[in-house]
């Protein structure tokens, strides 16, 4: 785990010492947008035209950030269009690598070793995080986005003319709702069960801890009267809520200890989680072998050991009951 200096890479665990124990995320520095005729976006610069067959994606199966990403090329039927690498689960001294074991896939565009290099490849004095997901534009030879947020709008919508698929999960209408949802999610379950898990000091994580149960609760009694987040629709916001739930009881609840309840123990996010799951093309992208490996056996500060836990069994096509 580390980062680039300057273009040069360093094997740097995160520095929680700045912020009184606390995990502090960086913000994702390239910003720029595929849009459908290659218009500027919302942030960077235009010239990224959606094209099939032009960009690919590096991800990690492990990462809830990056499964957003491969959840939003499945729904939006652009398998055929972007091409996908696969890292290692393993995250350690060199930071995400490639190689062809237990499902990763190497690197199928440029063969490299390091995900570190693809960022190179960008720009050769970078330096800040080397995280997944990247989306590469094959034609231009850079990054285009490492923002997974921003890489769902783009799949989202940018390729409809080309893919015939206009099914929309950030519709007009419920924006505002989405965002607001988005924003509270974000900070206290997706990002907040890492900033459990990776506190360095007791308040920080029991801050952390307080705020996401909170916020579980919430969504609970939410998702008592409505199907999904927003209504009877599915949308973002439901995405990447799921990429965190289904990711729960495996990982967060033992490995980033936020054990107040299981998962499983809610009735309605545990529906909830069983019914995105089982959505079409949705099961295929979730692998809970890199999912357990990556977290367990790459965090060696936290699980010094390295083992993986067996459990929990838990069956995630069982009947939902959701209506
Ligand atoms: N804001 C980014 C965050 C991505 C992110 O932090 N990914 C993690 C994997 S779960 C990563 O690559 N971490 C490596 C690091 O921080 O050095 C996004 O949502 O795309």
């Amino acid at each position: 785990m580390g980062l680039l200096v300057d273009g040069q890479w360093r094997d740097h665990w995160y520095d929680t010492g700045k912020h009184q124990g606390e995990f502090v995320r960086e913000a994702a520095q390239l910003r720029n947008w595929v849009t459908s005729d290659g218009s500027p976006g919302p942030s960077g610069e235009g010239g990224f035209a959606a094209e099939s067959g032009r960009y690919h994606l590096y991800i990690s199966l492990a990462c809830p950030w990056a499964h957003r990403t491969l959840i939003f090329r499945s729904l939006k039927g652009l398998q055929d269009s972007i091409d996908i690498s696969i890292v290692s689960p393993f995250m350690r001294e060199h930071g995400w690598s490639f190689n062809t074991e237990e499902g990763s896939s190497g690197d199928r565009l440029s063969r490299c070793d390091y995900l570190y290099q693809i960022y190179l490849r960008n720009r050769s004095d970078y330096s800040g995080r080397v995280t997944v997901p990247v989306l590469w534009d094959k034609q231009r030879q850079c990054i285009v986005n490492n923002e997974s947020s921003e890489i769902i709008r783009m799949l989202n919508s940018a390729f409809d003319h080309l893919t015939g698929n206009a099914e929309d999960f950030y519709p007009q209408d419920l924006r505002g709702d989405i965002d607001a949802t988005n924003h509270v999610v974000y900070e206290t379950v997706n990002n907040g069960v890492y900033r459990a898990g990776f506190a360095t000091s007791q308040e920080a994580y029991e801050c952390a801890y307080e705020s996401l149960f909170n916020t579980l609760e919430q969504l609970e009694q939410r998702l008592q009267n409505n199907r999904y987040l927003a209504g009877d629709r599915i949308t973002e916001a439901d995405w990447r809520l799921f990429t965190t739930l289904i990711r729960f009881d495996a990982v967060y609840h033992g490995h980033f200890k936020c054990n107040k309840q299981r998962l499983a123990d809610y009735k309605n996010l545990w529906g909830f989680t069983r019914e995105l799951f089982q959505w079409p093309g949705v099961a295929e992208t979730v692998d809970f072998f890199h999912i357990k490996h990556h977290y367990y056996g790459s965090h060696l500060h936290i699980n010094p050991t390295g083992i993986v836990p067996k459990g929990p069994e838990l069956d995630y096509a069982a009947p939902h009951g959701r209506r």
